[in-house]
């Protein structure tokens, strides 16, 4: 009889990874030994209180902060050394807490630039530098961006110049032009920042459907426990830079420590009673 090989079938390489990542400032350790995956077609969240190391995190995956031990890796490949740019060519894209948008130029020009970057590379900054100018978008050019515009339900600011519109508005273009790029991880910096509730729920909505159609993998780095509880597939919680849990929203939600620490909670019913009877003892 033949023997039949039970060896499992390896997962996939995380589209972007964190392996034993340290960072310390001085004699400040922001991150200690931590870990991080974002698999293919997944939505992971980042938590946890001010100071436990989320910006330092988000800092080292986007390449502008260089761990003192660690590694990053995209696709399995190592990018701990390689640029923002670098890591932008092989498919990762960000936004920024503030968004970072050209006052006078139009929703649809935004999208125009960032399928640009991906799609004719050098030729954007010829044009700029040489006094090209901003250069009529080609039939493709506008197709792509037609659909970006439609998946976003942006399709009646195209026309608006980005300095006035609101912030939330403002927050859905950034998250256009990122995806412009056409990107494999997209690493979002405290998109709800500034929302209100119903703008809050609206981005959660889009991204959700965004991540479905594109098959893009996203980095949620938030303050909003709520929303990342509801969004993410995967939820990381870091605290004083190490990270203390990972896992689905349920067994986040559920973790004692976590509630207690994070969620604002009272100690389960069961341990404060636990505690009561010590203290009574
Ligand atoms: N450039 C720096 N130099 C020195 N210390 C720093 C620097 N950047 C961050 N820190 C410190 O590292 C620790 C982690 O900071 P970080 O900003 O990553 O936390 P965070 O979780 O993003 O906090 P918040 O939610 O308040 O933005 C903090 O103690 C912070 O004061």
């Amino acid at each position: 009889m033949n023997a039949v090989s039970t060896s499992p079938v390896p997962a996939p390489p995380a589209r972007l990874e964190a392996v034993g990542v340290t960072v310390r400032f001085g004699g400040l350790v922001a991150l200690n030994k931590v870990d991080l995956r974002i698999p293919p077609g997944s939505m992971v969240g980042l938590v946890g209180p001010n100071g436990a190391g989320k910006s330092t995190l988000f800092a080292v995956l986007s390449g502008l902060l260089r761990p003192n031990e660690g590694r990053v890796l995209m696709g399995g490949g190592d990018v701990t050394r390689a640029t923002p740019q670098a890591r932008a060519r092989r498919g990762l894209s960000r936004t920024f807490q503030r968004p970072e948008l050209f006052s006078g130029l139009t929703v649809r020009e935004h999208l125009v630039l960032g399928d640009r970057v991906r799609h004719s590379g050098d030729r954007i900054w010829r044009d700029l530098l040489t006094g090209g100018g901003f250069r009529r978008p080609s039939k493709e050019e506008d197709e792509r961006v037609d659909r970006l515009l439609e998946a976003l339900h942006l399709g009646g600011l195209q026309h608006r110049e980005a300095a006035g519109l609101s912030l939330g508005a403002g927050r859905l273009v950034e998250v256009a032009r990122a995806l412009a790029v056409e990107p494999e991880v997209l690493l979002l910096d405290e998109p709800s920042s500034g929302l209100d509730m119903r703008e809050t729920e609206e981005l959660a909505a889009t991204l959700r459907r965004v991540v479905e159609e594109r098959g893009l993998s996203l980095l949620l780095v938030e303050h909003d426990v709520d929303l990342v509880l509801g969004m993410c597939d995967t939820v990381n919680v870091l605290d004083f830079g190490a990270m203390i849990r990972s896992g689905t929203p349920e067994e986040i939600r559920s973790d004692p420590a976590v509630r207690a620490a994070y969620l604002g909670e009272e100690p389960a019913p069961r341990d404060a009673e636990a505690k009561r009877d010590e203290e009574d003892a």
